[in-house]
């Protein structure tokens, strides 16, 4: 009975957001943090070439996905990966479809950024020592750093987006008390993010830590302006997602074949798959606009040229039935 009432609550709850907004948040792989692939590829030895990185946001556009992270405007000394940012929107300028925002750490970032794209993400952090070993500076300096990018993005009329990480933990400190989420995501909200997504960035997160998050945050910032940014170190991500969607969010981050993992919070895997995500919200009957078959093809082509294996369970699955058909 419960479920069928979650569920109802769940589609109601929707409804009222027909498409929920997949932020395949890492199709930036080339040079900063919230690449799916970024600390993939900012731990991929080799520099993957910026023709590369358009092929597959060009192929995640395709596949109906409304928001592709493209790249970022970072200090390439700290993500050596992403020093062709340039070039990368430069390769996808005419791509219609979908909205490519890029990730600014700071107000060179933001002026580098704006020949490029139209619109930008700044990222902070709920954990003192992950802003430092991230962004090389406390939580209250960034946040004074991003008042001047959000005034700037103003004048210019640029939607800012606006990152907390480490929302349920951090590698350091451990458990991150929920008031200090909803601080950090309130000041974001208020220097005129659209949006907030909670990064849970380590993936420690479960159903019975993400809620009290999400009500501290809610409390301060409109459910329907936040997005959930889940990684799937210990699978917990659907879970996760599922509570956030009963607790009233519509937006959720996710990566193509669970790439990502953040070289700056030791013990991150990658980010809940959006082939997962995907599968979960079709069988619950959510519209997505997403075409499943195509974000695999997307997924499959990335891992084949990065060497490695889908961590999404959707692709593995369908992959091996592909194969046993074709057996057949
Ligand atoms: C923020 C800084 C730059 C501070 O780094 P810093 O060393 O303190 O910066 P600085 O101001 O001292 O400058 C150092 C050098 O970088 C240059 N510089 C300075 N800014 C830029 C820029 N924007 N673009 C290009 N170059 C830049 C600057 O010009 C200078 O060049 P030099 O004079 O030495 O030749 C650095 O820490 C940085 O780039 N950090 C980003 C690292 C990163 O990508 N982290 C991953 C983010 S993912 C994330 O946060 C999580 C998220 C969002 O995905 C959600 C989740 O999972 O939680």
């Amino acid at each position: 009975m419960l479920w069928e009432w979650g569920i109802a609550l769940l589609k109601e709850g929707i409804s009222a957001h027909p498409t929920v907004v997949l932020l395949d948040g890492y199709t930036k792989f080339c040079k900063d943090s919230r690449s799916w692939s970024k600390r993939w590829i900012t731990n991929e030895k080799n520099i993957v070439p910026a023709s590369l990185k358009a092929e597959l946001i060009h192929r995640l556009v395709s596949s109906g996905l409304s928001v592709v992270e493209a790249t970022s405007f970072v200090s390439p000394k700290w993500v050596p990966q992403l020093a062709d940012a340039k070039d990368v929107m430069q390769a996808v300028s005419n791509l219609e479809g979908a909205r490519l925002p890029v990730l600014t750490p700071n107000i060179k970032g933001f002026e580098a950024a704006v020949a490029a794209a139209k619109e930008v993400a700044i990222f902070a952090s709920a954990s003192e020592s992950f802003s430092k070993s991230n962004i090389n500076c406390s939580i209250k300096e960034s946040l004074a750093r991003y008042h001047a990018v959000t005034r700037a993005a103003k004048q210019l009329a640029i939607p800012v987006r606006g990152y907390v990480s480490c929302v349920v933990g951090c590698p350091v400190e451990g458990a991150i008390p929920p008031s200090r989420v909803a601080y950090v995501a309130k000041e974001l909200y208020d220097m005129g993010c659209f949006e907030i997504s909670l990064g849970d960035t380590i993936g420690v997160g479960t159903v019975g830590t993400v809620i009290p998050m999400l009500e501290a945050v809610k409390a301060v910032v409109p459910v329907e302006k936040l997005a959930v940014h889940f990684h799937d170190t210990y699978g917990q991500s659907l879970p996760n997602i599922l509570i956030s969607l009963q607790m009233g969010v519509s937006i959720v981050d996710s990566s193509v074949a669970g790439l990502g993992g953040c070289p700056y919070a030791k013990g991150a895997s990658g980010n809940v798959a959006t082939e997962d995500v995907v599968y979960m919200l079709n069988g619950l009957g959510v519209k997505t606009n997403v075409d499943l078959a195509k974000l695999l093809l997307a997924g499959d082509f990335i891992n084949k040229h990065l060497g490695r294996l889908s961590s999404s369970k959707t692709a593995i699955a369908l992959n091996r039935m592909t194969a046993d058909v074709s057996k057949i």
